[in-house]
């Protein structure tokens, strides 16, 4: 039988160094944020947190600043922590801090979970919201949908895994990773803390046009070498793309695979 990875035309790319890997990253984004400007006039892009946010700093070199057409991004998170925007566990203030505040894409254009059921800690209201702008989103046509089945359709998501093979935040033995009708849902016991947060579900997360999973160091090996041992109990095993789902990993993350996968 096929495998996921094999039906959905997973790749892995293998880099020296963090350096490398971050440098691929921005170029990959950049190509496709061309490529998307040009033809539809917007750049959806989907951010998670962890350590992805500080291998994106390689687009705030100059050659990158000056080309991408910043206007045209509009910024969503693939999961969000139900804490007050500006707490240290939030996605979003991670990513504004390290990355959105310096560049030059426009603060309507960046939607981050509702202010109030962040600061309530209301993980419930929250998914719903941000499942109405998703909505709200699509009607405008500012994010496409996929195909027959009405999915909001990204044209990017930028991904991360944790050691326990999470994605987004869809957790290895937690009900979430079935959800299939709703785009965004809850949980508030995630095992990895804080327990409250929001998360695109796997449909939508696999309708995106390209999805790249970037993930470094020895602590993610045993979980990589999992993913492509086609182990789906872990989330991130089940990552498709409608056209291209990318995985790019150091050398420490990618030791434990099994030669010839
Ligand atoms: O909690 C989370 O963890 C994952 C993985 O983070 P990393 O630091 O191991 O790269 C992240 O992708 C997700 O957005 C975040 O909420």
């Amino acid at each position: 039988m096929a495998s996921v990875l094999e039906k959905t035309k997973s790749k892995k790319i293998v880099f020296p160094t963090k350096k490398e890997l971050s440098e691929a990253m921005a170029t990959y984004t950049a190509n496709l944020s061309a490529k998307f400007c040009k033809e539809r006039g917007y750049f959806t892009v989907v951010l998670s947190g962890g350590d992805l946010i500080s291998w994106l700093s390689e687009l705030l070199e100059p050659k990158y600043q000056e080309s991408i057409e910043w206007s045209k991004w509009h910024i969503f998170w693939v999961d969000e922590r139900v804490v007050p925007l500006d707490h240290e566990d939030s996605n979003y203030k991670l990513a504004f801090d390290g990355f959105l505040s310096k560049v030059p894409i426009p603060i309507a254009n960046i939607y981050p979970i509702d202010k109030d059921c962040a600061a309530l800690g209301d993980a419930k209201s929250a998914a719903l919201l941000y499942e109405e702008c998703l909505k709200r989103l699509v009607n405008r046509n500012i994010i496409r949908t996929y195909k027959s089945s009405g999915f909001p359709q990204f044209d990017l998501q930028l991904l991360g895994m944790g050691p326990d093979g999470h994605m987004a935040s869809l957790f290895p033995g937690h009900y979430q990773i079935k959800e299939k009708a709703n785009l965004v849902t809850y949980i508030t016991d995630s095992p990895k803390p804080p327990p409250k947060r929001i998360t695109f579900t796997l449909p939508v997360i696999n309708c995106a046009s390209y999805n790249l999973m970037a993930v470094c160091d020895e602590a993610q090996a045993d979980a990589v070498a999992k993913v492509f041992n086609h182990n789906f109990d872990l989330p991130a095993a089940w990552l498709t793309a409608d056209v291209e789902a990318i995985w790019f990993l150091d050398q420490a993350a990618a030791s434990k695979i099994p030669k010839g996968l």
